[in-house]
């Protein structure tokens, strides 16, 4: 039997700024229909590692990503034949939400009709769905022209959300998303996450290991040597949690350093 290759499959990925690296020979794999936290204290290199994951830190002068990243089983440049593609296909929501200074209308319409093109009515389905889908539609149905930076940090960050699943992305990189939040709102973010994961998969850059222990079905560690991250220990998160292999995730894992 042919077993399903993974969302993401990375060998020996580097990511160095100005020749220096940040992150070094990481290989890595992120089954689809899960939640995939990478953790490991500051530093370490876990942002830019995500966000070589759909080539984010491309446009970053002085910053190079060497090795192989594949997505569903084809190299990069083939799963996503352009930039453009490959931000839709696979989504980043960051630290802190980045709504456009425009109407939480115009947030939603920007990137649906600039992906499915221009028919209203379509345009206003997927945008209702959307919202619903982050049980957002019911708190702003009723404000769509307001702007969307007059949002609470959670609501907006759900915005967000719903402007990256509105373009029906299959994989979900997710940078601290909570981390700004107050706990009410980071327990929205939380059930939306696992309500997420029966349809793509999520990779989850968190500092807060009880957030990973709630959520996480694989964790990747990052540690540092030699002034760079690299992958100290990976797999199951009942495994990685419960009986860590390495001296140093035991370590981690139990508060001791980090
Ligand atoms: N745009 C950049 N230019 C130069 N160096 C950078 C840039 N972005 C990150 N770095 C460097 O890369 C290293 C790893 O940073 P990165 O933000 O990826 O780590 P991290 O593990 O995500 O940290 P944190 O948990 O604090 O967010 C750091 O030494 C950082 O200074």
């Amino acid at each position: 039997m042919r077993h399903a290759p993974p969302a993401i499959l990375t060998h020996n990925v580097s990511v160095a700024f100005d020749g220096k690296p940040a992150v070094s020979g990481i290989s890595a794999s992120f089954p689809d229909c899960a939640i995939n936290a990478i953790v490991g204290p500051s530093g370490c290199g876990k942002s830019s590692f995500l966000s070589a994951l759909n080539r984010l830190n491309e446009s970053v002068p002085g910053c190079k990503v060497d090795g192989n990243i594949e997505l569903f089983g084809a190299a990069l440049g083939r799963f996503a034949p352009n930039r453009e593609e490959l931000r839709r296909t696979v989504a980043m929501i960051f630290q802190r939400p980045v709504p456009f200074p425009l109407s939480i209308r115009r947030n939603m319409e920007i990137p649906i009709t600039e992906h499915y093109g221009r028919n209203r009515q379509e345009t206003a389905g997927r945008c209702e769905a959307a919202l619903k889908s982050v049980g957002l539609w019911g708190e702003v149905e009723n404000r769509l022209d307001m702007p969307a930076t007059q949002l609470s940090g959670g609501q907006q960050q759900r915005l967000c959300l719903a402007r990256a699943l509105a373009l029906e992305p299959r994989i979900l990189l997710l940078d601290e998303p909570t981390s700004a939040l107050d706990p009410m709102a980071a327990g929205l973010i939380e059930e939306l996450l696992r309500e997420l994961k029966s349809q793509m998969s999520l990779v989850l850059v968190t500092h807060n290991l009880a957030q990973a222990r709630r959520l996480a079905d694989t964790v990747t560690f990052f540690w540092m040597k030699d002034g760079h991250g690299y992958v100290a220990e990976s797999g199951p998160a009942d495994t990685l949690f419960n009986t860590p292999r390495e001296d140093v995730s035991r370590a981690y894992f139990a508060g001791h350093i980090g």
